[in-house]
């Protein structure tokens, strides 16, 4: 492609023929996936399939040999680093939850919003109706308004996980790239994260979820893309997906 071309798709994400090798293995092999706007997408595959470089390839932690990789219709992801890649509203979510344990839950949202910590707490410092209300809104999302005032140390696993989605809703993306919401929680608050997720995709989010459970991944009801040895081994429904004979094979008849 030359450079006066621009590249411009109808889609949030679109990754054609990436290639990402890490001293002669290839992690990423031919990898093409497009997401629509406003679409949520669930991620499976073996260990090892390339789930967690993907995303990493997206947020631009590493940069691919070869391919494209487009945001929001035309955004070169190849070209920016990871900050300037946030700033542009593709918000991710590691396995393990990082939330300040010792700031209450509505102090980590008011971080996530930037608002100085020194500033916050002195008499200049008033909160704007936007940010009161951005507040509100996440609190209500991840359910935990009646917590507010506690300690994020004092959550549940699972708490702590949507607390730290919230933390990420609170800074408005477009994109949310979510890696294992479930590993570590309990039955209820697998079903509630799953209920959580598909509320967010109603509220006009784009979503990635990797997730190895299986019964989640049916709840969420979403298009499943099957990855293995960095490539694309199917995608369809999940009924589809785990009806195929590949699939079984290298991933769910384990
Ligand atoms: N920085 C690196 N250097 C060398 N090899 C790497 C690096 N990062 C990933 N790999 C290799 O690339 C392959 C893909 O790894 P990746 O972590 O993306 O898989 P995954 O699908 O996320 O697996 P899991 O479900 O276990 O998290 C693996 O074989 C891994 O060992």
């Amino acid at each position: 492609m030359s450079m006066l071309e621009t590249r411009s798709t109808p889609s949030m994400l679109y990754l054609d023929g990436v290639h990402v090798s890490f001293d002669g293995f290839h992690a990423i092999n031919n990898l093409s996936l497009t997401l629509a706007t406003g679409e949520m997408r669930a991620i499976i595959g073996p260990n090892g399939a390339g789930k967690t470089t993907m995303m990493d390839i997206i947020t631009g932690k590493t940069k691919p040999d070869q391919g494209e990789v487009l945001f929001d219709g035309s955004v070169d992801l190849t070209k920016l680093d990871e900050t300037q890649i946030a700033e542009l509203g593709i918000g991710r979510k590691f396995q393990k939850p990082t939330v300040f344990e010792s700031q209450t839950i509505e102090d980590n949202l008011l971080l996530a919003l930037n608002v100085d910590h020194r500033v916050r707490g002195t008499l200049f410092w008033r909160q704007s109706k936007a940010e009161a209300a951005t507040i509100e809104r996440v609190l209500e999302t991840i359910r935990l308004t009646d917590a507010r005032d506690r300690l994020a140390g004092s959550l549940s696993h699972g708490q702590k996980q949507w607390l730290e989605i919230g933390m990420l809703l609170a800074q408005d993306p477009k994109l949310l790239l979510v890696d294992e919401p479930v590993a570590g929680m309990t039955d209820v608050e697998t079903h509630q994260t799953a209920e959580l997720l598909k509320e967010i995709n109603r509220d006009h989010k784009t979503v990635v979820v990797v997730e190895h459970d299986m019964t989640f991944v049916r709840e969420l009801g979403v298009k499943v893309t099957c990855l293995h040895e960095g490539t694309v081994l199917a995608e369809g429904t999940i009924d589809q997906v785990s009806a195929n004979d590949r699939v079984v094979e290298v991933y769910l008849g384990r």
